[in-house]
C-alpha cells in the first residue's frame, strides 16, 4: 500500500509487470467488491488505484485477492513453440537425411545449430526441474554430436520435434473444439423498458439496458445491481464455489448464475467485452485439468526417467561405448505415457460430443466409468418435460379460462416445465393474461404474485396446503384419481381460498425404457427415481418404465442432494441426471452430474456431463465411451511399458544403433497413440442403433 485517503487506496503490485496477467480480469474482480466504485490499473507503474466508500475490510480484501489471484487471471500460456509447424518438422527431417552428404565442417556446424534448442532445453530443465525427459533427450543428442554422428543426432532432433508437434496439434485441436462446444450462451433476456418487462435477444442488449435476472438464470452482462438482492454462483468465473450475496450497488459479472433471488442489473458492458469471455478461459483450463489416473501415469513416467538415464550412464561406465549409451538414452517411457492419456481422453470427449454428449474433462470421464448407480430426476429427464394441460377444474365462481389465465399470468416469466405448460395452454386459447406484480418463485413449491393487490398462489399441494394453510380438502379425492393416471396437478388459490386445479400430463420419453435396460446390461446395479411431484404420479411412471429399483417423492431440492449423499454414504458411486434449478445441489453432490439439454443454466453449469440432444440415449453412449476410455488407458499403459522395455533391453545389449532405437521408440509411441485414438473414436452400440 503506497498511499491512502479515507476513500481511496493506491497499491503497488509488481504482478502488473507480468505480461500474461489479464488486466481486464483483475479490474473486473476488484470492481465487483462491495463498496468499490472505481478501479484504475497502471501496469507501467505497477500501481492500482481503488476508489471506495471507505468501509472497513476493503483494503484487506484487495490485498488478499491480489495475493491469491486465481489461475484464470492469467492469459493462457503462450505455447512454448508457437512456430512449431509442420514445415519446421519437415525441414529438420530433410536436413537429417542430407547431413551425411554435406562437407564435414558444414554438417558439424549446422547439426550443432539444429540441436541447440534441444540441448539448451535439457540444461534448463536439469537446473530448474531436475532429471526429466528433456534431459534424456539432450543427453542422447549431445552424445551423438560428441561422437560426430551427425546423422543420428539430427534424426533424433527431427523425431523429437515431430513428437512435440503431434502433441501440440492434438492438444490444441481438441481443446479448441471442445471449448466452442461448451461455451455457455444466454440467448433470451428480460429487459425493463419504460417500466414493462420485455423479452429480447441477448445480443441486442445495449450499455445501460436494465436486465432482469431470476433464479437459475445466467447473468448475460457485466454491470451493477439496480434493484433486488440475490445470491450468485460465480464458480465459472472465479472458480470459487461459495455463493456471493449481492445487493443494489454491487457489481456483477456475466457468466455468474443467480442461485436465489431476482435482480435488476444496469448493463455496463455487453457482448464480447463481458467477462463471459473469461468463462471460456475457465473452461479451457478445466479441459487441461488432468484426471487422477492421468496424473499417476505421468508421475510414473517421470520416475522412470532417472532410471533410463542411470542405465545409460551405467552402460557407458561398463562398456566405454558412447554409441550404446546413446541408444539407451533415446528410449524413455514418458512420451507414450504422457501423450496417450490426454489424447485418449480428448478423443473420447470428441467422440461423445459427436453423439451429442458433452463430457467436461478427464475427471468426469473417469467418474462416469466408475458409477454403479444412476439417479434420475423425473420431470424433463425420464419424461419429456413437455407437459400438456388436460383439464382445468374451477371450484368457485371463476370460469375455466379465468382460472387458467390467472395461473398463466403468474407463471409467465418462468421456465419450469409446469410454468411453460400453463402459459402455452393460455396462449393457445388466446387468453389475455392479467398483469401481475411482486411475482415470487419459491423453488420446488410454486409462485406467489399479486393481481390488483390480491395475493394469488400457484403451486404444489404441499405449498398451497401445508406451507400456506389453504384448505384443499375438497380437491383431494379428484386429485388422487388424476395422479393414479400419472397426471401432475397444480393448485391455484386466491385470497387464501382454493380456486381450482390445473391438471397436466407428461409423457414418458419413448427411448427411456430401452436406455434403462441398456444401462443395466452395461453393468449398472441400481436405478433410482427422485421427484418433487406426488407419490402416486411417480409410482405410475416407475411401473411404466421397468428397471426402476427405488423411488422417492415430494422432495425439495436439498432433499434430493440428501438422498444422493445418503446413497454415497452406503458406498454407492452414482451419477445424477437432472434438468432443473432444483437439481443443482444434487448434481453437485453426485459423483457425476448429468444435465439434460433444456436444463436451467444453473443445472448446466453444475453438471459435468451435458446431453446436447433431448434424448436419453446420450446417457448410454456416455457410459460406454467412459468405460472404454478407461480400459484404453490401461491398455496403452501396459503396451508402453512392454514395448519400451523391450527396446531398452535390446539397446543395452548393443543390438540397436541409437538411430534404430530412436525410430523404434518413436514408432511405438505413434502406434500407442494410434491405438488410443482409434479405440476412443470407435462408435458406441447405442450410436450404431441410430
Ligand atoms: N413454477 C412453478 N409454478 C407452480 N408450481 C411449481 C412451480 N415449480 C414447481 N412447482 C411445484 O412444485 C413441485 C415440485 O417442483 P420440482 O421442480 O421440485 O419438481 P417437479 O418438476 O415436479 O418434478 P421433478 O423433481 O421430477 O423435476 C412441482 O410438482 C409443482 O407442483
Ligand atoms: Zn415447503
Amino acid at each position: 500500500m503506497v498511499h491512502e485517503t479515507p476513500n481511496r487506496v493506491r497499491l503497488r503490485c509488481t504482478l502488473l509487470y507480468r505480461p500474461e496477467l489479464d488486466l481486464d480480469y483483475v479490474k473486473a474482480i476488484l470492481s465487483s467488491f462491495k463498496g468499490v466504485t472505481q478501479v484504475r490499473l497502471n501496469p507501467r507503474a505497477a500501481s492500482i488505484t481503488v476508489h471506495y466508500d471507505g468501509r472497513s475490510g476493503v483494503k484487506e480484501l484487495l490485498v488478499s485477492t491480489l495475493d491469491n489471484l486465481p489461475q484464470e487471471a492469467y492469459l493462457p500460456r503462450v505455447q512454448e513453440n508457437d512456430q512449431m509447424d509442420l514445415l519446421n518438422v519437415t525441414a529438420l527431417g530433410a536436413f537429417a537425411l542430407v547431413s551425411p552428404f554435406l562437407p564435414r565442417p558444414l554438417a558439424k556446424g549446422l547439426s550443432w545449430l539444429a540441436a541447440a534448442p534441444t540441448l539448451m532445453k535439457g540444461v534448463e530443465t536439469l537446473l530448474s526441474k531436475g532429471v526429466k525427459v528433456e534431459v534424456l533427450d539432450a543427453a542422447a543428442v549431445g552424445m551423438s554430436l560428441a561422437r560426430a554422428d551427425y546423422f543420428t543426432a539430427n534424426a533424433i532432433v527431427a523425431l523429437l520435434t515431430l513428437g512435440r508437434y503431434l502433441e501440440y496439434t492434438s492438444d490444441k485441436k481438441s481443446v479448441d473444439l471442445l471449448t466452442s462446444l461448451l461455451k455457455p450462451q444466454v440467448e433470451k433476456v428480460w429487459v425493463e423498458i419504460d417500466g414493462a418487462e420485455v423479452s429480447m435477444a441477448a445480443d441486442q442488449l445495449e450499455i445501460g439496458s436494465l436486465v432482469i435476472v431470476g433464479s437459475g438464470e445466467m447473468i448475460p452482462v457485466d454491470g451493477r445491481v439496480e434493484e433486488g438482492e440475490a445470491s450468485l454462483n460465480q464458480s465459472s468465473i472465479t472458480g470459487e464455489a461459495a455463493p456471493r450475496h449481492v445487493a443494489p450497488g454491487d457489481a456483477v459479472l456475466s457468466g455468474a448464475v443467480v442461485q436465489e433471488g431476482r435482480i435488476k442489473i444496469k448493463a455496463g458492458q455487453v457482448g464480447n467485452q463481458t467477462s463471459m469471455a473469461r468463462v471460456n478461459r475457465f473452461l479451457e483450463n478445466s479441459l487441461r485439468h488432468k484426471s487422477e489416473p492421468e496424473r499417476r501415469t505421468e508421475e510414473l513416467a517421470d520416475k522412470l526417467v532417472p532410471f533410463s538415464l542411470g542405465l545409460g550412464l551405467a552402460e557407458y561406465a561398463f562398456t566405454r561405448d558412447f554409441r550404446r549409451a546413446a541408444s539407451v538414452l533415446t528410449v524413455d517411457y514418458s512420451c507414450a505415457l504422457k501423450l496417450a492419456g490426454p489424447v485418449g481422453v480428448r478423443t473420447s470427449m470428441y467422440n461423445a460430443s459427436q453423439s451429442g454428449v458433452m463430457i467436461k474433462g478427464a475427471q468426469a470421464l473417469e467418474s462416469m466409468a466408475g458409477v454403479d448407480t444412476i439417479v434420475f430426476d423425473k420431470t424433463g429427464t425420464l419424461t419429456t418435460g413437455d407437459l400438456k394441460v388436460t383439464q382445468v377444474v374451477p371450484f368457485n365462481r371463476l370460469s375455466e379460462d379465468r382460472l387458467l389465465a390467472m395461473a398463466a399470468g403468474a407463471e409467465e416469466h418462468y421456465t419450469h416445465p409446469v410454468a411453460k405448460a400453463v402459459v402455452k395452454r393460455a396462449e393457445e386459447k388466446g387468453l389475455p393474461l392479467p398483469a401481475m406484480s411482486q411475482v415470487d418463485f419459491i423453488v420446488a413449491h410454486g409462485i406467489s404474485a399479486y393481481v390488483d393487490g390480491i395475493r394469488v398462489l400457484v403451486g404444489s399441494h404441499h405449498f398451497i396446503c401445508e406451507d400456506e394453510g389453504v384448505d384443499t380438502s375438497q380437491a383431494d379425492l379428484m386429485a388422487s384419481k388424476f395422479r393414479q393416471e400419472g397426471k401432475s396437478i397444480l393448485y391455484v388459490a386466491r385470497k387464501g381460498v382454493l380456486e381450482g386445479l390445473v391438471v397436466m400430463e407428461d409423457e414418458v420419453r419413448p427411448e427411456a425404457p430401452m436406455v434403462l435396460k441398456n444401462l443395466k446390461e452395461q453393468g449398472l446395479k441400481k436405478i433410482v427415481v427422485l421427484t418433487g411431484d406426488h407419490m402416486e404420479t411417480a409410482r405410475h411412471l416407475a411401473d411404466n418404465l421397468g428397471e426402476v429399483d427405488q423411488i422417492h417423492w415430494e422432495l425439495k431440492p436439498e432433499d434430493k442432494a440428501e438422498i444422493v449423499k445418503g446413497l454415497q454414504a452406503q458406498g454407492t458411486k452414482l451419477a445424477f441426471v437432472g434438468d432443473g434449478v432444483n437439481d443443482a445441489p444434487a448434481l453437485v453432490s453426485a459423483d457425476v452430474g448429468i444435465c439434460m439439454p433444456l436444463g436451467a443454466d444453473l443445472a448446466r453449469e453444475s453438471a459435468q456431463v451435458l446431453l446436447m440432444h433431448d434424448d436419453l440415449r446420450g446417457l448410454a453412449v456416455a457410459r460406454e465411451i467412459a468405460v472404454r476410455s478407461q480400459s484404453t488407458l490401461n491398455h496403452c499403459f501396459r503396451a508402453t511399458l512392454a514395448l519400451n522395455t523391450a527396446v531398452l533391453a535390446l539397446a543395452s545389449m548393443g543390438v540397436l544403433s541409437p538411430l534404430t532405437s530412436a525410430i523404434m521408440h518413436n514408432t511405438s509411441t505413434i502406434l500407442t497413440l494410434g491405438y488410443a485414438t482409434t479405440r476412443s473414436m470407435a462408435k458406441t452400440k447405442m450410436a450404431e442403433k441410430n
